[in-house]
């Protein structure tokens, strides 16, 4: 019985794989490739090209794999493209999540682990928001998440599924073996970008507004590794075999960082004073998004092993060296 990873070939799901098969389970991947990468499937685990849209595909994969549960991470994840793109947005994230939830219910699918993510809250007056809070995203991207949410709520209602929906902040740092990391070569968030300027890959890094209503002036995000995100799936999907049940947990640490503590904290473990220019405000980012991570805390036992920001940073820079080298990601071996 293997657990179904759609998007395994991408960041948060490699990393999710490496934790599904340093626990002793069977996985397989489903990944249309589009952002993914194929090197960052682990030797040994079946890897199908395809889309998650392709009920016939799925209804296959589940049945020769016996699976029963879906950790679903494929997605569009861009936030400015899905203001220029909403159509393509809500096609690639609600649609196909819709079409794939079918599927794995009709195929007998029991258990469903979905990514979501903080931009469902938008621009909460809270700084610190808890799971009760009122959804109200902003743009596309988090309309098309939240839209998935109730997807899910809904099918589940109806269908007697289980599931855990696990909202995301700002995901960081890499697999602390070396064995997967963000390959993506567009990537625009902060401490990726920040890693590359370090090395010389970018020419300079733009902090975007500093006259925001937070102790240094810039925004405040809440960092959560990779991998201790990837062992919150795991509790989740644990939890969810023991009790059974329907969830909504934050995915953080609780406490924020700004971009230019952020920024520091590159140059001070990179030892590399790279140039730094302060830039306007960029649309729609909100001042401070911190996770209240009580629930998940409570509910599945999750302790973080690695939430401390030097050794996030240090993580993400030992990857980008890899990738600045031009070696393509090592292909892992579980
Ligand atoms: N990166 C973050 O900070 C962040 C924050 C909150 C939520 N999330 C969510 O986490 C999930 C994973 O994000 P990521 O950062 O790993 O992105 P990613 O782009 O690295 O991974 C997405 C993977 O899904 C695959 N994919 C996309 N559409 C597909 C389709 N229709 N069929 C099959 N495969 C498809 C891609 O090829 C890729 O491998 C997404 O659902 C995203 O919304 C990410
Ligand atoms: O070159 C850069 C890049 C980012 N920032 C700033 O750094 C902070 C973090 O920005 P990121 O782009 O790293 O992340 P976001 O907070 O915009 O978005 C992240 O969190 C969101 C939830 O709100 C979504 O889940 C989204 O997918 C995920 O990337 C923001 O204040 C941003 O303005 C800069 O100053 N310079």
């Amino acid at each position: 019985m293997a657990v179904l990873v759609t998007g395994g070939a991408g960041y948060i799901g490699a990393h999710a794989v490496l934790a599904l098969l340093d626990a002793g389970e069977a996985v397989v991947v489903l990944d249309d490739l589009s952002t993914g990468v194929r090197p960052m499937v682990p030797e040994g685990v079946p890897l199908v090209v395809g889309d998650v849209a392709n009920s016939a595909l799925v209804t296959r994969v589940v049945g020769e794999h016996g699976v029963k549960e879906v950790m679903h991470f494929a997605a569009k994840i861009v936030v400015p493209e899905s203001v220029a793109d909403p159509l393509g947005y809500y096609d690639a994230n609600t649609m196909k999540t819709r079409a794939l939830l079918a599927a794995a219910l009709a195929a007998g699918v029991e258990r469903f682990v979905f990514s979501s993510t903080a931009a469902v809250y938008g621009e909460p007056d809270l700084a610190i928001i808890d799971e009760d809070a009122p959804p109200a995203p902003i743009n596309p991207y988090g309309r098309s998440k939240l839209m998935s949410e109730w997807m899910i709520r809904d099918a589940a209602a109806a269908h007697g599924l289980d599931y855990a929906i696990l909202r995301y902040f700002n995901v960081a740092g890499a697999d602390p073996k070396g064995r997967a990391g963000q390959s993506a070569t567009n990537a625009t968030h902060l401490i990726k970008v920040a890693s590359q300027a370090a090395l010389g890959l970018r020419p300079a890094l733009s902090i975007y507004g500093t006259d925001y209503a937070t102790p240094d002036g810039t925004c405040l995000r809440d960092y959560i590794q990779v991998t201790d995100l990837a062992d919150a799936h795991l509790a989740a999907l644990r939890n969810l075999r023991e009790r059974g049940g329907r969830h909504t947990f934050n995915c953080g640490y609780g406490r924020g960082a700004s971009v230019r503590e952020v920024v520091e904290t590159v140059k001070r473990i990179s030892g590399i004073d790279f140039p730094v220019a302060e830039a306007p405000r960029r649309a729609g980012d909100p001042a401070a998004l911190v996770a209240d991570a009580t629930r998940i805390r409570e509910t599945l036992a999750w302790e973080p092993r690695f939430a401390d920001l030097d050794t996030i940073v240090a993580q993400a820079l030992a990857w980008e060296r890899r990738l600045g080298n031009g070696a393509e990601p090592v292909r892992a071996t579980g």
